[in-house]
C-alpha cells in the first residue's frame, strides 16, 4: 500500500502516544524468562511486539491478551524446544532471543525480510555467544541462522558494542541464567548507551541483581537468578511520537501528546530538548508535550547517538529550518531497517532537501522556504524513513507518495491515523 502525503499547512488536537516499543519487547522477554504468570497492561501493538509474542510463544510460554494486557506464564530457563523462528523485520527481537535460543540444542531463525533485516549484521554478537561455548551457522554474520547451544558458559564474556547497544542488551537478559557467574566488558565504543539503561530498568524490575560500572561498559552478573513474574505497565513511545512532534514543528499547530513521561528513559526524550532548541514553542509538563507550532525553526548541532530512533524525525524538522545542521555521531544508523544515512538522504533529496553525508554524520541546509514535493519515495522497508518523509511532505510544494508505507506497522500501525485525527491530508492507496 502507497500513502498519498498533501501539504497540510495546520494541525489540531490532542493523541495518547502509542505504547513504547522498546519497553513492550522487554517486559515479554522477561515475562517469558519468569516461571510464574506476569502481567503486561497497555502493550505496544505492532508487528516488531507480534515479532516478540510469536518468539516466546514458540519457545513455551503462554500468552493470553486482550485490547490493554498481556498475560504470560513464562518458561524460565527451560524454553520448549522449537526448530525454527521468525522475527519478522525486528532487530532487537532477533539479537535478544538469540540468547534464549542458546539456551536450546539447535533453532534456526528463518530470513523473511532479506532486503531489510536479512542485511543486518550481528557479528559481534555471534563472537561473544561462540565464545561462550554455542556454535553458530550463519551467512557472513547475518541471517539465516542456526544456533546449537545447550549450557552455554558465564565467566568473562566480552562484546563490543560499536555497532549495536542490543548485542549487549541480548547477554544481560540471558547470563542471569547461567550456572556461572559471568564478568561482561563491553569493547570499543558502546552505541545508543541510553537503551542500555532501559535493559537494565527492567531486569531490576523483574527481580535480576546485576552490577554495572558508572560508564556501561563493565558488569558484573551472579549466576543461577531467577526471573520474578510481575505486573509491568508499558510507558508512551517517544521514538515514535517524535515524528507526530516534528510535524506539528513543522506546521502551523495546536498539537498535544499526552504519555509522555519526562523522566523516561528513553533516549528520544531528548527529542523535546531538541525542538526547544530549535526554538519550537514548546511545553512539557505532566506527562504532556503541547507543541504550538508556528512553521518557524532554528538549525542546530545535536549528538543523534542520544536519541537513536528519533534522529529522522529531527533531520526531517531540520529541513524546514533557518541554517544549517548537523546531526553527529550517528555512523550506526546506516546498521538498521535501512542504511539511514544514505537511503535516507536520497529519498530526502528526491523531495527538494539539500542535505549532506559524511559516515558519521548528517549535515542539512534547511530551506524554510519549503521543499517542491511531488515525486515517489522508496520506503526501503522502512517505518522511520516512512515518518519522517511524511513529516516532509506536509510541508511540500506538492504531494508526495510513499511506496509501501505499510510498513510503518513495523512500530506505529496508526501513525497515519494519528496524523489524520489532527488534520493531515494523507491517504492510502494502492
Ligand atoms: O534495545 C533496543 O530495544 C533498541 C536499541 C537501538 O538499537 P541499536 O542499539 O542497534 O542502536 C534502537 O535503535 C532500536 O530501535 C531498539
Ligand atoms: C532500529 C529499530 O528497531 P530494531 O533495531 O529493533 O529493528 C527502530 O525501531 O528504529
Amino acid at each position: 500500500m502507497d500513502m498519498i502525503v498533501t501539504p497540510t499547512g495546520r494541525l489540531n488536537g490532542e493523541i495518547q502516544a502509542l505504547s513504547s516499543k522498546n519497553y513492550t519487547t522487554r517486559y515479554l522477554l522477561v515475562s517469558a524468562l519468569a516461571e510464574g504468570t506476569s502481567t503486561i497492561l497497555y502493550p505496544a501493538h505492532s508487528e516488531d511486539g507480534e515479532a516478540m509474542r510469536r518468539c516466546i510463544r514458540d519457545l513455551g510460554a503462554v500468552v493470553e491478551e486482550d485490547e490493554e494486557k498481556i498475560v504470560i506464564t513464562g518458561f524460565g530457563r527451560s524454553p520448549r524446544p522449537t526448530k525454527e523462528l521468525d522475527v519478522g523485520n525486528a532487530g532487537a527481537v532477533l539479537r535478544f532471543i538469540m540468547s534464549v535460543a542458546a539456551l536450546l540444542p539447535e533453532v534456526h531463525f528463518v530470513n523473511t525480510y532479506p532486503a531489510s533485516l536479512g542485511k543486518r549484521p550481528h557479528d559481534d554478537l555471534i563472537a561473544a555467544l561462540e565464545s561462550m561455548g554455542v556454535r553458530i551457522e550463519h551467512q557472513n554474520g547475518r541471517l539465516p541462522m542456526t544456533i546449537r547451544g545447550g549450557n552455554p558458559r558465564g565467566g568473562k564474556i566480552q562484546v563490543s558494542g560499536s555497532v549495536s547497544s542490543q548485542f549487549l542488551s541480548s547477554l544481560l537478559f540471558l547470563t542471569p541464567l547461567l550456572d556461572e557467574d559471568s564478568e561482561i566488558e563491553v569493547l570499543h565504543d558502546l552505541k545508543s548507551k541510553v537503551v542500555v539503561g532501559q535493559t537494565l530498568e527492567v531486569l531490576e524490575q523483574a527481580g535480576i541483581v546485576i552490577e554495572a560500572s558508572e560508564d556501561l561498559m563493565r558488569y558484573r552478573v551472579p549466576g543461577r537468578q531467577k526471573y520474578k513474574a510481575q505486573t509491568y505497565t508499558v510507558q508512551g513511545d517517544y521514538p515514535g511520537s517524535a515524528a507526530i512532534l516534528a510535524a506539528a514543528a513543522v506546521t502551523e499547530s495546536d498539537v498535544v501528546v499526552h504519555r509522555l513521561k519526562e523522566d523516561s528513559k528513553q533516549g528520544e526524550r531528548a527529542v523535546v530538548d531538541v525542538l526547544r532548541a530549535m526554538k519550537v514553542p514548546l511545553t512539557h509538563e505532566g506527562g504532556i508535550v503541547h507543541v504550538k507550532g508556528n512553521g518557524r525553526l532554528t538549525a542546530g548541532e545535536f549528538d543523534g547517538d542520544e536519541f537513536t530512533d528519533g534522529v529522522l524525525a529531527m533531520v526531517a524538522a531540520a529541513v524546514f529550518a533557518e541554517g544549517t545542521s548537523r546531526f553527529y555521531n550517528v555512523e550506526n544508523l546506516r546498521y538498521k531497517e535501512c542504511d539511514r544515512i544514505t537511503d535516507y538522504l536520497t529519498e530526502l533529496r528526491k523531495a527538494g532537501a539539500r542535505v549532506e553525508e559524511k559516515r558519521d554524520e548528517i549535515i542539512v541546509h534547511g530551506r524554510p522556504e519549503g521543499v517542491e514535493g511531488g515525486v515517489e519515495i522508496d520506503a526501503h522497508y522502512d517505518h522511520r524513513v516512512i515518518m519522517a518523509l511524511t513529516i516532509v511532505g506536509l510541508r511540500s510544494a506538492r504531494p508526495i507518495r510513499i511506496k509501501d508505507a505499510h510498513h510503518v506497522a513495523k512500530s506505529y500501525p496508526i501513525y497515519f491515523d494519528h496524523l489524520k485525527s489532527l488534520g493531515a491530508q494523507v491517504e492510502w492507496t494502492s
